[in-house]
């Protein structure tokens, strides 16, 4: 057996509430609305780019018109696109991680809400794309919190689920790592939105050097 670990995204393995931020405070500004702080934006992250939109919109005045919302996210994801990573930053320890876990033969995937163009993207400008042999963005027809989403990562990963781990910052993981049925470990220095221990995550971290002692209780 190999080991399969795959990771969310935003708030776990990046920072990339500031570029969010950015690129919505320039649509939001278009549409001669306020501006969103970061706390605020951390909230509103986490299901992808459809709620962000309604959410931002909620949170700024009338809430959009349901037609209209495709066409503010391609606005948004224009804006995000032309700045994808310029304050945006790798949490500590992840690329040691990465590797050491490579180093190990473990495979590793990313399964995020995040729109898939937009992944790539981000991850290429972090040049994090190369540890990854499956990376599923939030256009997949059943995304988190449906099992699916995951399932369909460790597919495209060549793994089998009763090899994985799931890592992840909130409750929508926790939720997507249970519908897949495989064990969960949060982070506690996501966008969780709730007290993390509220996540009942099968181990809760505080840095990633943590992480492998975790999965081996996990996957002994
Ligand atoms: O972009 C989002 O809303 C969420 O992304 P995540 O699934 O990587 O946390
Ligand atoms: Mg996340």
């Amino acid at each position: 057996m190999a080991l399969a670990v795959v990771f969310d995204l935003d708030g776990t393995l990046i920072d990339s509430a500031p570029d969010v931020r950015a690129a919505l405070n320039r649509l939001l500004a278009e549409e001669g609305r306020p501006q969103l702080t970061l706390p605020q934006v951390q909230e509103l992250v986490g299901e992808g780019a459809r709620p962000l939109i309604e959410r931002a919109w909620a949170a700024t005045g009338e809430s959009a018109a349901a037609d209209a919302v495709s066409g503010l996210i391609e606005r948004y994801l224009g804006h995000y696109r032309a700045h994808p990573a310029d304050h945006t930053h790798i949490y500590d320890g992840v690329v040691a991680l990465l590797e050491g876990l490579r180093a190990q033969g473990a495979l590793l995937g990313i399964c995020t809400n995040k729109p898939s163009g937009m992944t790539g993207i981000v991850l290429d400008a972090l040049d994090l794309t190369r540890h990854f042999r499956a990376v599923v963005g939030g256009d997949h027809p059943r995304r988190k919190p449906d099992g699916d989403h995951i399932l369909e990562t460790l597919r495209r990963m060549d793994a089998k689920p009763e090899d994985a781990v799931y890592v992840g910052d909130s409750i929508t993981d926790v939720q997507a790592a249970r519908h897949a049925g495989i064990p969960v470990v949060a982070v506690d220095w996501g966008y969780a939105r709730m007290p993390v221990e509220k996540l009942r995550a099968d181990r809760l971290i505080s840095h990633f050097r943590d992480l492998t002692a975790a999965i081996g209780e996990l996957r002994p």
